[in-house]
């Protein structure tokens, strides 16, 4: 599934109505399913509409008559200056002897619903003055608020945080970048004509993000034939730990071992200095300098808890020449431009200060836009770059996929080692890097929503591991969970 941006909705807009159909029809469309959503979340709780005076206000004009239609007591509070839609939308209104009161009056009662109609994609800079107020003081009143296409004043601050979100004709990007401003996800068709959307999307030079979604990730499963044996699944290598100046780390590369096993590695290989002999399922190669033994893997996982020996362990893995996940230590833009020039495929997995020192700024800025940090990280290296994060974006030049699982449980040490294994494991299975970085991000994301759930934060990341097969098996059955409902 693509997402949009701003612009690119703009076009799909102007592409209906240069097609010759009714923008309004638009409208009555969203305002109208945004209503159903409406009653099926608050049932006949009285509304208060806060409309802007573009379309996005028009869209709550129009969700206004419908809930009135349905016996729903509504109270409006809407901007002066509609022109166009948004203006035959409010005269529809006032026909049914609404009264409209200006926004600078609104104001809020209990067990009412608020609608935030005020800005969608037409937003051109961060809220100030009335409207700035206004949102505030949405969010600070704890009602409700079901959002029209967008939570009013994303990207910037102040923005509305919604209870539920509903996206009309298509997800846009600031909907997955901004997941806790939107609560809960609604996607409404609104009757664009069928392949509009698809003709608008290829159109665009620079290619629109996708999501990625179980339809698209679950046949990308590596299949387990009932003639499969240790050595035809895929064998990974796990080079990492560190062991010296008063300082050990012994445990990320055996849970980057449990992460390749758990997401169904053949047999793995763990390369790290003497230590505790975990897993006890795997081959140990204990060594006293970052070396690369003879191994026989198709994948490689390096630099987890490779603290200084990071850097040699990656060059030292290029002879393997296989593929490779670099994590952590062996995260320098030296190594990434070693693979490159050696023509191997490798997957980068920084968090947002490591891409911030490969890329030569702050993490800060990293944050503000991951999805640009990654596409510049995936064409500064030539590989595949999985930036961690909520929500976690995988880059491959100019391909963006952003990931919509994941807890907020996640967030505790280890769980990226594991998900180096995991991905290591796709890659020995014969995945190629985006598809495999993608899946393996995708089922430690759902895995960690699994047991978020049940147990809540306080997660270790070795059971993070093992909750891996049980999401594979989920998307293998076709019950992951969506991220969102359609209407
Ligand atoms: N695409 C589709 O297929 C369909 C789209 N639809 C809907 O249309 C929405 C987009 O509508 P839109 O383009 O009219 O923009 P919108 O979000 O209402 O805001 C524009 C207004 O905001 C103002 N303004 C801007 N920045 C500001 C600021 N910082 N501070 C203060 N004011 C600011 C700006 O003022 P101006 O700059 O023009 O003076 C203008 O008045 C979209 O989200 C969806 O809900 C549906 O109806 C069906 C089909
Ligand atoms: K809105």
């Amino acid at each position: 599934m693509r997402l949009f941006t701003s612009e690119a909705m703009r076009e799909a807009d102007a592409e209906a109505v240069r097609r010759g159909y009714p923008s309004l029809l638009l409208m009555e469309w969203a305002g109208m399913k945004a209503a159903r959503v409406y009653r099926e979340l608050f049932g006949k709780r009285p509304a208060v509409v806060l409309a802007g005076k573009g379309n996005n206000g028009g869209d709550g004009l129009v969700l206004a008559r419908h809930l009135l239609l349905e016996g729903v007591e509504v109270r409006v509070h809407a901007a002066e200056g509609q022109t166009g839609d948004a203006l035959l939308a409010l005269q529809a209104l006032l026909a049914h002897g609404v009264e409209v009161r200006p926004l600078e009056e609104a104001s809020f009662r209990k067990g009412e619903v608020v609608v935030d109609a005020l800005f969608g994609t037409g937003l051109k800079g961060p809220l100030s003055g009335v409207y700035a107020d206004l949102v505030e003081q949405v969010n600070r009143i704890g009602l409700p608020v079901l959002a029209l296409d967008l939570p009013s004043g994303l990207p910037y601050a102040p923005h509305v945080r919604a209870t539920a979100t509903v996206a009309f004709a298509a997800f846009k990007t600031l909907h997955f970048l901004h997941r806790e401003a939107c609560g809960r996800l609604f996607l409404a068709e609104i009757g664009l004509p069928k392949d509009l959307l698809a003709q608008v999307a290829s159109q665009l030079e620079e290619g629109l993000p996708l999501l990625a979604t179980p339809e698209a990730l679950a046949p990308l499963l590596p299949p387990r034939p009932l003639t499969a044996h240790k050595g035809s699944v895929g064998r990974v290598g796990i080079l990492g730990g560190y062991r010296g100046e008063g300082l050990r780390y012994a445990g990320a590369p055996v849970l980057a071992a449990l992460g390749a096993y758990r997401m169904g590695a053949g047999l793995v290989h763990l390369v790290a200095p003497e230590g505790p002999l975990e897993p006890l399922e795997a081959v140990f190669h204990p060594v006293p300098s970052p070396t690369l033994p003879p191994l026989k893997v198709e994948a490689l996982a390096v630099g987890m808890g490779g603290g200084p020996w990071g850097k040699a362990w990656a060059l030292a893995a290029l002879e393997a020449r296989r593929p490779v996940v670099l994590d952590a230590d062996a995260l320098h833009l030296e190594v990434a431009l070693a693979y490159r020039e050696a023509g191997l495929p490798a997957v980068l997995t920084p968090h947002a200060g490591e891409a911030a020192r490969l890329l030569g700024t702050g993490p800060e800025e990293v944050a503000q836009d991951p999805l640009g940090a990654a596409r510049a990280l995936a064409e500064r290296t030539g590989l595949v770059v999985v930036l961690k994060g909520n929500p976690t974006v995988v880059a491959e030049g100019g391909r963006l996929s952003l990931n919509p699982t994941g807890h907020p449980a996640l967030a505790t040490g280890g769980t990226g080692d594991v998900l180096s294994g995991a991905i290591a494991a796709l890659l020995a299975a014969g995945l190629p890097p985006f598809e495999a970085a993608r899946l393996g991000v995708f089922l430690h994301g759902l895995a960690g929503d699994l047991l978020g759930e049940e147990k809540g934060v306080g997660l270790l990341a070795r059971e993070v591991a093992e909750a891996l097969p049980r999401a594979r098996r989920l998307l293998e059955g076709g019950q992951a969970p969506w991220p969102f409902s359609r209407v």
